[in-house]
């Protein structure tokens, strides 16, 4: 089961990298750049630390970092795409950003050491990947004591007509958009299906604080469709 979660998830981004930065704007409204906006607010990045950004895809979030950790520190993306990574390759290269390197690899087993990094990231990856649980300690693993651990990904609106007014957009106008702009139906049905069948912002909470995390901060956008959690490693 777990398996094949891995390989659906694998194929369709594989097959929408070329539409992904496009299709992300036209699908969210551009509102998901203003919730990584806020969010890396809220994580006041220090210059000169060292950031890892897991399920980095075509590096949106990647580069937002390298930004805040300037010329001395570094950000390492990683994903299980090579197409998604070629384009997030693509990107890096023109916007000239040294300090940071894509990596192919899997979220559910981190290729680093223990204690590595000052921010661990997470964007929009949490709810394609087979075990969230598993996700979430190997970030909280590979955090150093005292760092950040952050997930940005959709959630469950608590209001019921927002909830009526999403089911159906993300249903019926999403896999529309997704034929008509990306010509991909198929992969835009199983993104709203995953979105769907994620975890509230309790319940996330809850995993945030099994896999180690402390003091977790939640923070809800656009009438909770979206949300960002924080949790800190303790020293
Ligand atoms: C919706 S995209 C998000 C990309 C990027 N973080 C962003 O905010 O735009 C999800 C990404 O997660 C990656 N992904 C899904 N499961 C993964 C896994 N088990 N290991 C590594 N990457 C994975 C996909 O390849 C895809 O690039």
């Amino acid at each position: 089961m777990e398996q094949l979660k891995e390989q659906r998830v694998h194929s369709v981004f594989e097959k929408i990298s070329g539409q992904y930065d496009f299709m992300n704007n036209v699908i969210s409204f551009k509102q998901h750049t203003r919730w990584r906006n806020d969010t890396m607010k809220r994580m006041a990045v220090k210059e000169g630390s060292h950031a890892l950004d897991v399920c980095c895809g075509t590096g949106e979030w990647s580069i937002a970092l390298a930004k805040a950790v300037g010329a001395s520190g570094s950000v390492t993306g990683l994903d299980f795409s090579k197409n998604m990574l070629e384009v997030g390759k693509k990107k890096l290269s023109e916007l000239k950003c040294p300090n940071v390197k894509l990596i192919h690899g899997n979220a559910m087993e981190l290729p680093f050491p223990d204690n590595t990094f000052d921010y661990v990231t997470i964007g929009f990856g949490l709810r394609n990947v087979p075990d969230y649980l598993q996700v979430i300690k190997e970030m909280q693993r590979v955090v150093k004591p005292g760092g950040r651990v952050v997930c940005l990904e959709t959630s469950q609106t608590t209001t019921p007509i927002v909830k009526h007014v999403f089911r159906f957009y993300f249903s019926v106008i999403m896999p529309f958009l997704g034929r008509l702009l990306a010509k991909s139906y198929t992969e835009y049905s199983w993104l709203q299906e995953s979105a769907g069948e994620f975890l509230d912002r309790n319940e996330l909470k809850a995993l945030f604080e099994e896999a180690g995390l402390s003091h977790v901060t939640v923070k809800p956008y656009t009438f909770g469709t979206a949300a960002m959690h924080m949790g800190i490693k303790q020293t």
